[in-house]
């Protein structure tokens, strides 16, 4: 996360850290009990290690009472994912038991109807990305609030050039802000009005340069998917 703060620790239960090998790779939330919802792109770049979810944390590394890392059943990644593109960049992860729901972990609700956010609406995306392009990593969780940009902006050949398809949002970066996310970023929430319209993506892999605004993959469009893989796993 560019340009964000710490937020106050266990006010976002729902955030998980994707790791791999006791690592941090990615962000990712907790949508029921047993299944976090992350990115494809995560899984990139991993040498088939150990994966593990860490729920309830705010520092990575500090001890927290509620605090704890669960071992992963599945990794799911949608079947549209590639690594070409940013198309269908979802990972759905079971988790090897359903999490311990408390004050400290808990649940984000998915925005279910398939509407745009308009420009210029206010969300909030977390993580323990990078906090700078030269890849400084954050112990404690941040967080940062973004505003919404058209597709059609968004699309623009100055941006994303007409890569943004429907199933994608885009989030302004404002020429001074320098807000954005960032690697380690990908797979988590973009949080609007309380609930998740999407989920952070690779994108252009550049950090806060206002030519590419963040790109995230909107999560109505793909509820079906979601609701089809919980129901049949197990
Ligand atoms: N806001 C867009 C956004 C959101 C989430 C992740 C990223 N980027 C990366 O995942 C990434 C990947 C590989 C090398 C990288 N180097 C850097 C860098 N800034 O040095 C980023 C990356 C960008």
């Amino acid at each position: 996360i560019l340009g964000g703060r710490e937020p106050q620790p266990h006010t976002m239960p729902y955030m998980a850290s994707l790791q791999e090998d006791g690592k941090h790779i990615c962000g990712g939330f907790l949508i029921t009990a047993e299944w976090v919802l992350s990115a494809a792109h995560c899984l990139e770049d991993t040498i088939n290690g150990t994966f593990q979810v860490l729920l309830g944390a705010h520092s990575l590394t500090a001890h927290e009472p509620h605090k704890r890392l669960y071992g992963v059943r599945r990794l799911i990644p949608h079947p549209g994912s590639s690594t070409e593109t940013n198309a269908d960049d979802l990972l759905l992860i079971q988790l090897a038991e359903p999490a311990l729901l408390g004050t400290d972990v808990g649940t984000l609700a998915l925005q279910e109807e398939d509407q745009e956010v308009p420009a210029g609406t206010l969300c909030t995306a977390a993580g323990w990305g990078f906090t700078t392009n030269t890849g400084k990593r954050p112990d404690k969780l941040q967080s940062v609030e973004l505003s919404i940009m058209s597709r059609a902006t968004c699309n623009r050949r100055i941006h994303h050039d007409g890569e943004v398809t429907e199933n994608m949002m885009c989030t302004e970066i404002k020429k001074d802000s320098r807000k954005d996310t960032c690697k380690g970023d990908s797979g988590g929430p973009l949080v609007c009005h309380g609930v998740a319209a999407g989920v952070v993506a690779a994108g252009s892999r550049v950090c806060g340069n206002w030519k590419k605004p963040g790109i995230y993959t909107r999560i109505p469009p793909y509820i079906e998917w979601i609701r089809a893989v919980m129901a049949s796993a197990n």
